[in-house]
């Protein structure tokens, strides 16, 4: 299957020498949620930019859709809906019309029908008829979503869809995200909200300093990277780590109540039948078990922390 976006020896140089992008090799499927990670200044806007065709790229080569973004600019645009980082939407306008004015930039024909859906899936119809500036900013930033929908593309880009909305908006904003996606449109998001990526990607990118450093399926990147820990409450304290245990991977709390083992999610469980056996000739007692997995987020910071 062609990818939807497919990015080869990318290289961004900005004028002033700095090296931005460094050999950047992605492809984007059709129909799939990927997440771009990475900490603040690692190039994500920069590579976004680049194949929605406002910055220029240095050298390498990328395609949108099929079209080389450089060669077939106007086809490889066509193709694709930005919602941009920045929300410049104080406008006298009305939705209706911004949406509508926003088709009509890509040179395609009035289509209110398309645009009644958009503005019904997003929520907006009833806002029709409002100026944009009336609106409540989470309103805003549908409508410019709505306005990246406008010329129905196929791939649709959010940079920091969710930054700065409350809860209850983002939740709104990723039930959304996932109707998109089952509409067909391929999305692609950046985030600094690691629980974001968690929750809707399928698959996660993740940046550092302008070189991409992984990507993985998310359920997978999960069990690859993740650990999980064993945590045993203990009937009485302990006051160091009995010797029969030293050689395996666990902690004593602080006040010597809790032992702490901690395993990668990969690995078979015979390591903790192997420490509970231990502790029960030992005659260690505990009143509870609780068990936890690492979360995407701790895993990320490991991953730039490297
Ligand atoms: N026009 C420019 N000229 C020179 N350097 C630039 C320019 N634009 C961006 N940069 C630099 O390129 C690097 C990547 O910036 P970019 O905006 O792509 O990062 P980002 O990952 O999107 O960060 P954030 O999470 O903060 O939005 C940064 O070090 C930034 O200072």
């Amino acid at each position: 299957m062609q990818p939807d976006i497919s990015v080869k020896h990318l290289n961004k140089v900005y004028a002033d020498g700095f090296s931005a992008l460094k050999d950047i090799n992605l492809d984007i499927k059709p129909g799939e949620i990927f997440a771009l990670l990475g900490p603040n200044g690692a190039g994500k806007t920069t590579l976004i930019s680049i194949i929605c065709g406002i910055v220029n790229l240095s050298d390498g080569e990328v395609k949108a859709a099929g079209y080389d973004i450089v060669k077939d600019y106007r086809r490889a645009r066509e193709s694709i809906g930005l919602v941009p980082q920045e929300l410049n939407t104080d406008s006298f306008e009305t939705v209706w019309d911004a949406v509508s004015f926003s088709r009509g930039l890509f040179g395609k024909p009035p289509a209110p029908d398309h645009i009644e859906k958009v503005l019904k899936d997003l929520s907006l119809w009833d806002k029709r008829n409002n100026r944009i500036m009336s609106l409540s900013g989470g309103m805003k930033r549908r409508v410019m979503i709505a306005k990246a929908l406008s010329h129905e593309p196929r791939i649709l880009f959010l940079d920091e869809p969710t930054a700065g909305v409350d809860v209850e908006l983002r939740r709104d904003m990723w039930e959304m995200v996932r109707k998109l996606r089952a509409n067909g449109v391929t999305i692609i998001l950046t985030t600094h909200y690691i629980e974001e990526a968690e929750e809707m990607a399928d698959r996660i990118g993740v940046i550092r300093e302008g070189e991409i450093i992984l990507v993985e399926d998310k359920t997978r990147l999960m069990s690859k990277l993740g650990k999980k820990e064993l945590r045993l409450h203990l009937q009485n304290p302990l006051d160091k780590i009995p010797g029969q245990l030293a050689l395996e991977p666990v902690d004593l709390s602080e006040d010597g109540y809790e032992l702490i083992y901690t395993f990668d999610s990969q690995q078979e469980q015979a390591g903790v039948a192997r420490l509970l056996r231990t502790l029960g000739e030992m005659g260690i007692e505990f009143r509870d078990i609780q068990t936890r997995e690492s979360s995407l987020e701790e895993i990320f910071v490991g991953l730039v922390n490297e």
